[in-house]
């Protein structure tokens, strides 16, 4: 259905391809936006229309929580644009077929099975389309954000690790071998979860879907190769474990498994077995008189085996990302775009992190962009119509923004203090939240808590576990490990680790997650200041993922979430329904039958109004 123009779609949960297909595709062609039934296709029409008779940018923003129909819809959208923007008659690769094509290569792997969704994406998404003088698709661009790290390491019941590890051990049996994988449950990576299927999906056919989709994206066999190697090496990376060594907090390779593990890994990452232990089980500490190395315990040569893996997943989740843009190209001289945003929703779980408030930031500006957006297009339409709309109120939560971003004094400026001040603990930081934002109304401290905090959201309140929070915002790659994975013989390794720039070596230079999102983000928000914002809300109408089933509170408070109803109350608080003069009289002449005829449309209007004694129209 539509609130105004928001379009909210109910997961169905089902395939329902008749919906979807090209004949329905050509109904909404041309349609007049509310004509035909509510529908993505009509969101998506008006959104390309606009661009080519105003020739303005636009955006198409989808959100909603885990699992409600997001990326569906978004590749929907996609399908929609390549079919209006796509050139007829091309063969081969053309941009509109990489554009649809980047989807599986990116979930392959930025997604996995969670207990909300059997295919949910663990990061961000902005697409870019670019659409040349004539209408036409003429390049594309994908962003990416956070993406969710800790899962290459850490899964529990009943969730998965990112599918391609899953399909590369479901491989055809020669690759198996090339790539010395094997069964998922031999690897720890994998065997925390007792979950190795997902229902309906085929590991061994996504393997070659993904292959193939690779192909048409423009990444060629080698780097193919590449790529599932390093997928492999993580794997057994993560199968090292270590016992105690002779000295004291020292650490080596447990037994003769750990030690083959290793000796894999250095073959499939094609580095030095040595150095690559070595990495693993010491530090080399700078200092002024020269550099000492420090030996791990086990503990931390776990920690340090396990942020290896994780820093390796991303890199080549970046590397895959810019190999995508790079092969579908950018058109320099694009007239306009339509970007379309897929997107985490708000999130409220029994424990928060920091991923959940960096979730929860973005979606606090995307709900300020959104009420901006409900609010100017009310005004702009009062105005016209010269109406008084004063005593509408606008709710702005910019003191919530505020509270997390701002600088100073944002909890991510404390956050990235306190990851920089080397004897600081969760707990520190945590007190100094609760001395600053004593009297912050949105800000407050759980009755005995030690590190937790709440923040009141405008969809509700969440309270955040400090705990891991200086661990996950720190951003380094560990001198040793980014030495050793340069040195690679293999140059598709070494170039996802290119040398650092003589400063920043020095580690002087401090690089925060919380920070290069909220960068991230600032760039985003101001691409969409750009554009002429067009919004799709999705649903989930049941947490069992099953067809027909609708839960009335749950729904409820998704809309809350998606602020539908905060644009309800705007359009209530004004005059929510708009007739024409013409549709007035049709409708109420009835009352004052003598008053219609007699003059024109406007005056009559306001005659019958006169007559039935209402009181303060406009
Ligand atoms: N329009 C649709 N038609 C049929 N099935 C759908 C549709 N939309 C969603 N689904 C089903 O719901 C599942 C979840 O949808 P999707 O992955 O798009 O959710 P999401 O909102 O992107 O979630 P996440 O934030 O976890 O990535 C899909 O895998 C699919 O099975």
């Amino acid at each position: 259905t539509y609130t105004g123009n928001i379009l909210i779609a109910v997961n169905p949960f089902q395939r329902l391809p008749h919906l979807y297909d090209v004949h329905m595709m050509e109904q909404y062609k041309g349609a007049t936006f509310g004509e035909l039934s509510p529908h993505l296709f009509a969101i998506a029409d008006s959104c390309y229309r606009a661009m080519i008779n105003e020739h303005g940018s636009q955006s198409i923003l989808v959100s909603g929580e885990s699992g409600a129909g997001k990326t569906e819809t978004t590749k929907m959208l996609m399908r929609y644009l390549a079919f209006m923007g796509g050139r007829s008659g091309t063969e081969g690769r053309t941009v509109e077929q990489q554009v649809l094509e980047s989807n599986p290569v990116l979930e392959a792997f930025g997604n996995a099975k969670t207990v909300k969704n059997n295919n949910s994406s663990r990061f961000g998404k902005f697409v870019e389309i670019q659409f040349d003088k004539y209408g036409k698709i003429s390049g594309a661009a994908v962003r990416t954000y956070l993406l969710e790290r800790s899962r290459v390491c850490q899964v529990s019941d009943p969730e998965r690790n990112y599918h391609c590890f899953y399909m590369l051990c479901s491989a055809p049996p020669e690759d198996v071998k090339r790539f010395k994988v094997g069964n998922p449950r031999s690897f720890h990576y994998l065997n925390q979860t007792s979950c190795y299927e997902v229902a309906n999906v085929d590991d061994a056919r996504e393997y070659l879907e993904t292959r193939n989709a690779m192909d048409i994206v423009g990444i060629s066999q080698e780097e193919q190769d590449a790529i599932f190697r390093v997928v492999a090496a993580i794997l057994h990376l993560g199968n090292i474990n270590f016992s105690k060594g002779k000295e004291i907090d020292s650490s080596r390779l447990r037994d003769e498994k750990s030690i083959n593990h290793l000796k894999i890994v250095a073959e499939l990452l094609m580095c030095d077995e040595k150095l690559l232990e070595d990495s693993l089980c010491q530090r080399v500490i700078v200092t002024p008189d020269g550099n000492i190395t420090k030996p791990l315990d086990p503990d931390s040569a776990l920690q340090s085996r396990d942020a290896l893996a994780k820093t390796v997943y991303s890199r080549l989740f970046d590397w895959i990302v810019d190999k995508i843009n790079n092969s579908i190209g950018q058109d320099p001289d694009a007239i306009s775009i339509i970007g379309v945003l897929d997107i985490y929703g708000f999130e409220s779980f029994k424990v928060n992190s920091f991923e959940q408030l960096c979730i929860n930031m973005t979606n606090e500006k995307l709900q300020q962009h959104f009420n901006q957006h409900v609010f100017k297009m009310e005004q702009e339409e009062y105005t016209r119509d010269e109406i008084d709309w004063s005593y509408v109120e606008f709710v702005d939560n910019q003191d919530v923004l505020d509270l997390i971003e701002k600088k100073p004094g944002g909890i991510i400026a404390l956050l990235d203090e306190a990851c920089m001040f080397p004897k600081s603990t969760h707990e520190t930081f945590a007190q100094k939240m609760y001395q600053t934002y004593k009297s912050h109304k949105r800000f407050s401290k759980p009755k005995l808590a030690r590190t937790a905090f709440t923040i009141n959201h405008y969809a509700g309140d969440v309270t955040y576990q400090a705990d891991y929070f200086l661990d996950k915002n720190k951003d380094y790659v560990v001198a040793e490990h980014q030495a050793l994975l340069n040195s690679s013989r293999c140059s598709f390794v070494a170039n996802l680790f290119p040398p650092l720039p003589e400063e920043s070596s020095k580690q002087s230079k401090f690089s925060s997650i919380g920070t290069r999102f909220k960068q991230q983000l600032q760039a985003l928000m101001e691409t969409l200041s750009t554009t002429e914002p067009h919004y799709i809300r999705c649903v989930k109408p049941n947490t069992v993922l099953k067809p027909g089933i609708f839960e009335n509170d749950n729904v409820l408070n998704q809309l809350r979430c998606g602020g539908v109803l905060e644009a309800i109350r705007i359009s209530c608080a004004g005059y929510p329904t708009k007739r024409t003069f013409d549709e007035f009289i049709d409708r109420f002449g009835v009352l004052a039958p003598e008053l219609v005829d007699s003059s024109d449309e406007k005056t009559a209007c306001a005659a019958i109004c006169d007559k039935m004694g209402l009181k303060g129209y406009q």
